[in-house]
């Protein structure tokens, strides 16, 4: 997949399928969209999503965005930032010099109430009209729903910022997950308490609360579960970044240097700060034994 940050001017598509929007998480929403589009690939048409603005959070990382696209079979991603030319671009203008123009579409994917363009005067009906005329097809998606609401990104921030995993892994259709490569921490847990593997997760990535989580982590070729803490380890002196720390059950290789992605399953309890170590490691025993009663009860 090409991934292209717009900076001024969009590329020249010869023949494409867009769906456009925001794209923050992909959820299942999103990815009904994204299925219309690579369906369109059949028609020799590009599979093209045009990601509008950029928040300085996000549920997912620009990599983690790229490898989820790339995997549903998308050809191209073009990240456009909302810039002041594309805030004051009549919605007309944007379809008649981005979407026909440059990219040259035939097949347009929306959700209902997608806005775009100057004053977000740009609808689905305008797409339409729009497409009779210049000769492309829009089809406008009702939106996917959890119960009576409708699932946005807004939605899975909410659920995020409670700490829902379960609820984050229904709407999204994965699990929420950090990566990286593993990390020294301090030692002090292998000395006094139990040995973990550190990742330090990117400051624009949209993490859940502080606290422990059931979790299992993958290595390159080998999966453990575990628990891990999210947070600044109070108890310790403290960190100034947000930790991603994970103690695996049956495990006790060198793990340095290793890239990890870490699975986030439920959380247990919020980060605390505690008297003592001794009491700190009470409390990861009780921990550790709840989170191997979830796996042995799925
Ligand atoms: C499952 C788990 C839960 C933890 N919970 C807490 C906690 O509630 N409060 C806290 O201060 N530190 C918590 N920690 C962090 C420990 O303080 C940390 O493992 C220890 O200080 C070692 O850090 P180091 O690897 O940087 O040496 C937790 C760590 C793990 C793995
Ligand atoms: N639940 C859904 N079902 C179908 N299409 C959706 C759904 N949610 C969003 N879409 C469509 O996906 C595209 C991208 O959506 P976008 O990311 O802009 O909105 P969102 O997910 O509702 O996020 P936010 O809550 O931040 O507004 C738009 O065309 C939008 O209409």
């Amino acid at each position: 997949m090409e991934y292209l940050r717009i900076e001024n001017d969009f590329p020249r598509i010869s023949h494409s399928a867009v769906t456009l929007g925001k794209f923050d998480g992909i959820h299942r929403g999103h990815q009904k969209l994204v299925e219309k589009i690579i369906e369109q690939k059949q028609e020799g048409a590009q599979a093209v999503v045009l990601a509008l603005g950029t928040a300085s959070r996000t549920i997912l990382t620009k990599e983690e965005r790229c490898r989820i696209l790339e995997e549903m079979g998308v050809d191209i991603l073009l990240e456009c930032p909302l810039t002041e030319k594309i805030r004051h671009m009549k919605a007309e203008n944007f379809i008649k010099e981005i979407l026909i123009g440059d990219l040259q579409v035939s097949y347009v994917a929306v959700g209902e109430d997608f806005r775009f363009g100057y004053e977000r005067k740009g609808t689905p009906a305008m797409l339409k009209e729009f497409g009779k005329k210049y000769g492309f097809h829009t089809e406008v998606l009702p939106k996917k729903m959890d119960g009576r609401r409708k699932i946005s990104s807004t939605f899975v921030r909410e659920e995020l910022n409670r700490g829902n995993m379960e609820k984050f892994r229904f709407l999204m259709g994965t699990d929420f997950s950090v990566e990286g490569i593993v990390e020294h921490g301090r030692g002090m847990g292998h000395k006094y308490l139990l040995p973990t593997t550190n990742l330090i997760p990117p400051v624009e990535k949209l993490m859940p609360p502080n606290g422990v989580y059931i979790t299992v982590s993958h290595f390159r070729d080998r999966s453990y579960q575990g628990i891990t803490n999210v947070g600044h380890k109070p108890t310790v002196g403290g960190e100034k970044f947000i930790g991603v720390e994970t103690y695996l059950f049956d495990c006790n290789e060198d793990l340095y240097g290793e890239y990890c992605k870490v699975d986030f399953k439920k959380f247990l309890r919020p980060e605390q700060k505690f008297s003592s170590l001794e009491a700190l490691k009470a409390q990861l025993e009780r921990d550790a034994v709840k989170g191997q009663e979830y796996f042995e009860t799925l």
